[in-house]
């Protein structure tokens, strides 16, 4: 039986698949157990806020009124909240740019995490949305969660390879990426996206992306690559990726100076995990960028 097979044989009630699917390879081996064991304070704190939880960086000015005096407490609450408060402004950035969704609509969150994305873009258009994550924790975690929020006949996540899903050819008005592209290889996701995107449907990412510019990749993308096991694409690939697969895109913003409060805030608090010096050294010396492209399947 094909991951196709058994992922599409279960029924929507049914939150964990009957039996996980093998990965397609040893490296998505690693990526599975990558996020099976993630259980970082800096992404279970800030999901504490409100029960979203996101594996993505934020957006947006810090609201310097929102964070009270340093040193106690009650001022790290509410670091938390506003680090929080940015990571969903980048999400809802994104779902403002999937266009007229319809509440009849099917979605698609490829590399869906814990599944915050999924709520928010439930909660906005009022639609389907399926995610898929190579971790069997996080599809179990973003099923309860949609389960406690009364969305599991909306919000679905399958242990299931981005490259390879099982949704019908044209099913989806609209799919994205958040922070999970630099996990595969662009040309075989972008085919899988266009297959599975009806004609005049909607391509989303947010990525990290490194920058032509710049020559090569810099050490401190070489660094964030080994922190997270990934694989940072140019913005060139992305660009000459989408449109092998027709995607056409239709806005490119380079959200670096965005993000950067984001980072400078986070590495004031106690929930540092090392990478913050990579990201904001990254974004400065302008060898690595953060983008959104949204493009059009034609
Ligand atoms: C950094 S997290 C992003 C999670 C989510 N998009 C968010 O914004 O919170 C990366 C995600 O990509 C998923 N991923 C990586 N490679 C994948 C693949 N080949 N197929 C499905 N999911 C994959 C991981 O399992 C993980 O859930
Ligand atoms: C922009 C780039 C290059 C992203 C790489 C993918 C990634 C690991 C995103 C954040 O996940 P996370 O929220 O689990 O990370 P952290 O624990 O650092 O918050
Ligand atoms: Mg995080």
């Amino acid at each position: 039986m094909t991951n196709a097979e058994l992922t599409a044989t279960t029924p929507a009630s049914i939150s964990t698949p009957l039996r996980i699917p093998s990965p397609a390879t040893p490296y998505q081996g690693d990526i599975a157990r990558y996020w099976d064991g993630e259980a970082r304070p800096v992404n279970l704190r800030l999901g504490d806020v409100d029960g979203l939880y996101h594996h993505h960086y934020g957006i947006g000015e810090v609201d310097s009124s929102a964070l009270g005096d340093t040193g106690d407490g009650a001022s790290e609450k509410k670091l938390i909240s506003e680090l929080h408060r940015l990571e969903s402004a980048q999400a809802e950035f994104l779902l403002s740019h999937l266009g007229d969704i319809k509440r009849e609509d099917t979605l698609l969150d490829a590399g869906c995490g814990r599944g915050g994305s999924m709520v928010m873009a439930h909660q906005r258009f009022g639609c389907n949305v399926e995610g898929v994550t190579l971790s069997a924790k996080q599809a179990d975690f973003a099923n309860g969660r949609a389960r406690e929020l009364g969305m599991q006949d909306h919000v679905r996540a399958r242990v299931c390879n981005m490259l390879s899903t099982p949704f019908e050819t044209g099913s989806a008005a609209a799919s994205w990426n958040n922070e999970s592209s630099m996990y595969v290889d662009l040309h075989d996701l972008f085919a899988e996206h266009s297959r599975v995107l009806e004609v005049g449907g909607r391509y989303v990412t947010i990525t990290g992306c490194w920058n032509p510019r710049y020559g090569q990749p810099s050490k401190w993308v070489s660094q964030i690559n080994a922190h997270f096991e990934c694989n940072i694409h140019s913005r060139r690939e992305y660009l000459r990726a989408m449109a092998d697969n027709r995607l056409v895109p239709q806005a490119i913003i380079d959200l670096t100076p965005d993000t950067l409060p984001y980072w400078e805030l986070r590495a004031t608090s106690s929930l540092v995990t090392g990478i913050e010096e990579a990201f904001m050294n990254s974004y400065r010396d302008g060898s690595f960028q953060y983008l959104l492209i949204a493009a059009d399947r034609v």
